[in-house]
């Protein structure tokens, strides 16, 4: 996998100048909440698109190496054959239409490794690991770092690291730079960095727009809502500062940095309202699985009920 954004040096002049316009984001969000419905086959495509933008996750404190392996057999083979088929696609070793990833705790990195590549070398389902201390980020950064080398070494080809939110609640954006920058240097040359910010405990919309920022400065090739595990996850106002930011960080510094909602996105309408939203603030270029992802531990099944209704209810 490319990394796609090595960082910069911390201006902290650049974080002062932030400004969040709170009822210009409710506008925006009102806007996409009432935008006209989609015509039936551009939604299906829109919804093939989110199911190739999942990452499907399992974080719970049950997870076998067993369901581990049967997620990993969903993210390789999310739809039936007959769906796929009538949606034009080859049932093949080889078919495109299958989940971004697979996101687990660092334990189960290997179990998953193993069963995506006995799907075959043509397969290029990622594995992602949370790591840091997840959900939290409360644990010595010594032993957050630990943890990222241990999934790295594992075979994770993604790292989704929580920040420690009492950095941008106490304003130490220094110290929240160098402890990214750290853990960028631990994931390593080969590894895609996402930083959870957990946008539902930073207390104000300009914090998650200062955090953004110093995610990316620090070489974040991702920055993602929250982990799942927060009172308010991935809303459509977090997603509109975020991606406002990832486009100024773009415009400064030609770097494209990724987005990806987590948590709290159960349905078809959720997935394609984020989809859509990136559409217009960033653009078409973003809508791929290199830039947009969706983590999901629910969604995936609503999205297959609903192709196969449209694949019913269109004869195909
Ligand atoms: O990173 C992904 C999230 O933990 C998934 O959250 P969810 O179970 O609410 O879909």
């Amino acid at each position: 996998m490319e990394i796609l954004n090595p960082g910069c040096e911390l201006d902290l002049g650049w974080l002062n100048n932030v400004y969040v316009n709170l009822s210009a984001v409710k506008g925006s969000s009102f806007d996409l909440a009432n935008s006209r419905p989609l015509k039936d086959e551009y939604r299906a495509a829109w919804l093939l698109k989110a199911l190739t933008c999942i990452d499907l996750t399992t974080l719970g404190g049950d997870d076998t190496d067993s369901n581990v392996s049967r997620l990993c057999l969903t993210a390789f083979r999310p739809l039936p054959k007959d769906v796929l088929n009538a949606l034009g696609f080859d049932y093949a070793e080889n078919c495109p239409i299958h989940t971004a990833a697979v996101c687990v705790y660092p334990s189960k990195v290997e179990c998953a490794v193993n069963t995506i590549w006995k799907f075959g070398q043509s397969c290029n389902i990622k594995v992602a690991s949370v790591a840091t201390g997840f959900p939290s980020g409360q644990m010595p950064l010594k032993t957050r770092l630990e943890e990222i080398r241990y999934a790295v070494e594992k075979g994770a080809a993604e790292i989704d690291i929580v920040i420690d939110r009492s950095l941008v609640l106490t304003g130490q954006w220094d110290v929240l730079y160098r402890e990214l920058q750290q853990m960028k240097e631990a994931c390593g040359p080969n590894a895609l960095m996402k930083s959870i910010l957990a946008t539902g405990e930073l207390d104000n919309l300009s914090n998650v727009y200062k955090a953004s920022l110093v995610a990316m400065i620090a070489g974040s090739d991702f920055i993602k809502t929250s982990t799942g595990k927060e009172a308010i996850n991935a809303t459509i106002p977090f997603g509109i500062v975020m991606a406002r930011a990832i486009k100024e960080y773009y415009e400064k510094t030609g770097y494209k940095v990724g987005l990806k909602p987590a948590g709290g996105i159960r349905t078809s309408k959720e997935a394609l309202d984020w989809l859509v939203m990136i559409k217009e603030i960033l653009g078409n270029s973003w809508l791929t699985p290199q830039l947009f992802r969706i983590g999901a531990s629910g969604l995936l099944s609503d999205i297959k009920d609903n192709l196969q209704q449209y694949v019913a209810s269109s004869n195909l």
